[in-house]
């Protein structure tokens, strides 16, 4: 079990075990909790999980599982076993799917945080446009984050623009997990619905999800203080 109260998740996004330590030794457990992705987890499998566990941290599984209601269920209950404080799904595999995650944690004896993913923060309104959608992303995750509440999981990943309007359509408790997240001095990569900490924090966003910002910065210690820092006027 971890010792953070922080709203701030440092992306581990890396191809080895010793990559991703290296980077977790900077890192303080009781300023910022860890997020293990597809690239980690594929890499090292649940041993890196594990040693960042020992190392103190809360572990986010982020493998955003998207499938039939039981093949994600099972998927989440393998994810509850290895003891992580978050994992998630796509909300848009349906009702039913959301529906059988939420029944499989609350079987289990340990319950992470069972979050799900609304509209990629990568994804934009033309994006949407090439898939066809004739609502925008925000709409979309406004219409998924509902659809996530009323299904009784505990939050959802947005992007920070949406952390208000999801929040007042659902409850205030119902937990806004937002990336894309940029320093003002940061390029935004592939990233496109982008919002700084203090922005996000402002408009209501309980988690923010904070990878190349800090693991390609010179000082990854100093820019998560310098992030807390801001955070801390509200
Ligand atoms: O909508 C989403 C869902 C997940 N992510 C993940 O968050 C981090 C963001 O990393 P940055 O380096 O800060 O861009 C990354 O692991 C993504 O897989 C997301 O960005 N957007």
């Amino acid at each position: 079990m971890g010792l953070s109260m922080s709203p701030i998740i440092v992306a581990l996004d890396y191809p080895t075990k010793q990559a991703a330590l290296h980077m977790a030794k900077q890192l303080d457990p009781q300023i910022c909790r860890v997020k293990v992705g597809k690239e980690l987890f594929t890499a090292c499998g649940p041993a890196i999980v594990e040693a960042l566990q020992k190392e103190g941290f809360d572990v986010f599984l982020d493998l955003k599982f998207h499938d039939i209601p039981t093949t994600t269920a099972k998927a989440v209950n393998a994810a509850a076993q290895l003891g992580v404080w978050m994992v998630n799904i796509h909300a848009s595999g349906g009702q039913r799917m959301l529906a059988a995650c939420r029944d499989a944690i609350e079987k289990c004896r340990h319950k992470p945080l069972l979050i799900a993913v609304t509209v990629l923060t990568s994804m934009d309104s033309s994006d949407f446009k090439t898939l066809g959608h004739t609502i925008s992303p925000e709409e979309y995750a406004l219409a998924l984050a509902r659809l996530s509440y009323k299904c009784g999981v505990d939050g959802v990943v947005c992007s920070a623009f949406e952390a208000t309007d999801i929040k007042n359509h659902t409850c205030k408790d119902f937990l806004t997990v937002t990336p894309g997240i940029r320093l003002k001095e940061n390029h935004s990569d592939d990233q496109r619905r982008i919002m700084t900490p203090a922005e996000a924090a402002k408009n209501n966003a309980d988690y923010l999800v904070i990878g190349r910002p800090v693991t390609q910065a010179k000082s990854p210690s100093v820019v998560i203080q310098d992030i807390v820092r801001d955070l801390s006027s509200f």
